[in-house]
């Protein structure tokens, strides 16, 4: 699985009722990543919702990474991606094995990343760059970063945080090999409208 593109996350409020349409309309606009990002404790619903989407990501040839909880990755074979506080990562490693898309969040430190690559990480997240209307109180990384972390590393890098069509390329210009966009792609009123965003963001990876 190459790690570029757009990585779609989903948001419990914005997604609520509607999941599933809005994720197969990101998938179909060429999404390669998606993560189910759900903060709730309702372990039923959570195990049921990303079963669902582990079957879609298989439909559409993409990879299905759940936020946090390595227990629940495991349980269905898919990747995880793991913030600072979330657990360690070489232990997660041991536990979903060599093959396994882990990821884990770096904030604006170039130090932690050199870290998780360490600890095996598959992916490392910088942000966040842009305001972000789904978490506003994120530590802020400058683009410069990007740069430093492509001279650095040799992992693919994600950009998180307040990406839109509109400052994507930018990022994508910098390094990112994976934006990670949650409100940009997925706060539309309509799956065709997610879809054409996805085609949009994934379009801007084609010729760099
Ligand atoms: C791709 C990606 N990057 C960063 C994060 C943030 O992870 P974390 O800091 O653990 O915060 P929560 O998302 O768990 O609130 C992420 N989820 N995905
Ligand atoms: C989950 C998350 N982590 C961030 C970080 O900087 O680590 S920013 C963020 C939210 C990304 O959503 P949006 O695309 O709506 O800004
Ligand atoms: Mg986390």
């Amino acid at each position: 699985m190459k790690l570029r593109g757009l990585y779609a996350i989903t948001d419990s409020q914005l997604l609520a009722g509607r999941l599933l349409p809005y994720v197969e309309a990101a998938l179909k606009g060429g999404a390669s990543l998606l993560q189910y990002r759900d903060k709730s404790s309702d372990e039923a619903r959570r195990l049921r919702e990303a079963e669902a989407l582990r079957d879609l990501c298989e439909r559409y040839g993409a990879a299905l990474i759940i936020n946090d909880d390595a227990e629940l990755a495991a349980r269905l074979g898919v990747g995880l991606h793991l913030g600072q506080g979330d657990g360690s990562l070489a232990a997660a490693r041991a536990l979903l094995g060599r093959q396994a898309i882990i990821g884990a969040t770096c904030h604006a430190q170039l130090q932690l990343a050199e870290q998780a690559a360490s600890e095996g990480a598959s992916y490392v997240a910088f942000g966040r760059f842009f305001d972000s209307n789904t978490k506003p109180g994120a530590p802020a990384a400058t683009v410069e970063l990007l740069e430093d972390a492509k001279r650095a590393l040799n992992l693919p890098i994600v950009a998180i945080g307040g990406v839109t069509l509109d400052n994507a390329a930018g990022l994508i210009a910098r390094g990112a090999g994976l934006v990670a966009v949650v409100h940009a792609l997925f706060a539309a009123d309509s799956a065709a409208e997610v879809e054409r965003r996805a085609r949009a963001f994934s379009d801007l990876f084609a010729t760099k």
